[in-house]
């Protein structure tokens, strides 16, 4: 058999999956947490088996060896499990990389030149490539998060700055979670239930007019017309546009300079917007989960959080409906958008004079399959736009994607 080992390194964990590209089949997936820091653990799932170890994790090369042992005791040492390439999820591609790219020292070289447009992302890639090509000599391929927006329109990718500070700073939208719009996107496209509602209305793919919500940790949405991005909410870094587990999304920047003249150093600033802001810091928790039950429960500040989330995703959903032209399929995916029904009818409910529609039975089931959620009329009129769920699932995205790079090299 032949596999890909994908990894996706952050800040302070490493993800991992063992899979095999053809058939999907994931063989082994684990995460290794609080690298670097007090409390290390790493939890692996291998031939149905769950493994939780607490142990301390100093560095990434610990992180690596770790995972090595681990595939050792599942029965599947790294030597023998078949590994053809090995893909990482790199976030930030800036002008430079625009396509799945195969690791060798430039490209290395300018993953780490990129380093100031996404300080606290690429590090972490970076080390993840370079300690992974020490330990496996097969293909790296990087897939980076930026890739599917790199030839926005334009009008979506320009901020309307001094042309000049601009071109020499690279600051444009560059769009985060790409791997998973397109890959959400295009299941979207494939879908029986889309391809119909095409066919009905006598209309070809390169018409349909997507809108994609990938509700996670981080949270983005993006505008689609015909399998091409138009527009998504992530801008020069990962804090513009949804609010998120932690991060603000949009903020007037004069909010920037005016807490810096009361006091608060850049740095200060940057970890406010990205790590103390969003859900977090309304309610106290980041994940919806927990937003949820402390909603339940009539707290306040809880509520408030979660009125301002849902505010934020209907704006952009009907900011996205002026920039298409109107909407086809408006899609959640990822954490919240897969899991919380309650989210996805909150977002819609309010979004009748679009047309769109929540059926609460096919909302609340409980489904991993690509489904659709709206109401579905016994003939229905041409025009009504369907609501959806699909499961993204960026480790297959990038798995396929490196396989297909090293099988043309
Ligand atoms: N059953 C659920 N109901 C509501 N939210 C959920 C559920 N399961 C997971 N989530 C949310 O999904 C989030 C993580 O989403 P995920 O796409 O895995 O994010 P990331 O890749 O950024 O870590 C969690 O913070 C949690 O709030
Ligand atoms: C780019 C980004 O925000 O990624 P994540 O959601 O994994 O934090
Ligand atoms: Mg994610």
């Amino acid at each position: 058999m032949s596999t890909v080992l994908v990894l996706n390194s952050g800040s302070s964990s490493l993800k991992y999956q063992l899979l095999d590209p053809a058939t999907g089949e994931v063989i082994i997936t684990g995460i290794v947490e609080r690298i670097g820091q007090e409390g290390g653990s790493v939890t692996q799932k291998a031939n149905g088996e769950k493994l939780e170890r607490e142990l301390p994790v100093p560095d990434y090369r610990e992180a690596l060896a770790i995972l090595g042992r681990l595939f050792t005791e599942a029965g599947m040492p790294l030597t023998e499990a078949g590994i053809t390439a090995v893909g990482h999820r790199v976030v930030h591609g800036g002008d430079v990389f625009s396509a799945p790219t195969l690791v060798d020292d430039d490209v290395v070289a300018a993953i780490r030149d990129l380093i100031p447009l996404a300080p606290l992302h690429n590090p972490a890639n970076l080390t993840g490539i370079e300690v992974a090509r020490e330990f496996l000599d097969v293909p790296h391929v990087a897939v980076f998060d930026t890739a599917f927006f790199a030839d926005l329109p334009a009008a979506a990718s320009t901020y309307a700055l001094d042309r000049k500070v601009a071109a020499e700073h690279g600051v444009r939208r560059y769009g985060f979670h790409g791997t998973s719009h397109q890959f959400v996107s295009d299941a979207v496209a494939a879908h029986p239930a889309v391809v119909a509602k095409l066919a009905a209305e006598g209309r070809g793919p390169e018409t349909l007019r997507q809108v994609v919500l990938h509700l996670g940790n981080g949270a983005s949405a993006s505008a689609i017309l015909g399998g091409r991005p138009m527009d998504t909410s992530m801008g020069l870094t990962p804090l513009e546009g949804l609010v998120m587990g932690t991060r603000s999304g949009d903020i007037d920047p004069g909010v920037v300079f005016h807490l810096m003249r009361g006091g608060m150093s850049g740095e200060d600033v940057d970890t406010l917007l990205n790590k103390q802001s969003g859900v977090l810091g309304l309610s106290g928790v980041s994940d919806m989960r927990e937003l949820r039950r402390l909603v339940a429960d009539g707290d306040a500040d809880a509520r408030l959080a979660r009125d301002v989330y849902l505010h934020r995703l209907r704006k952009y959903v009907g900011a996205y409906a002026a920039v298409l032209g109107g909407i086809d399929v408006l899609t959640f995916t990822a954490g919240v958008g897969e899991n919380d029904h309650t989210v996805r009818s909150g977002v819609v409910r309010e979004l009748k004079f679009l047309g769109l529609t929540i059926d609460p039975a096919a909302n609340e089931a409980a489904s991993g399959e690509a489904r659709v959620i709206s109401v579905r009329p016994q003939v229905e009129p041409a025009g009504t736009p369907l609501v959806m769920v699909v499961p993204t699932n960026e480790e297959l995205a990038i798995a396929r994607q490196a396989a297909a790079l090293v099988a043309a090299g």
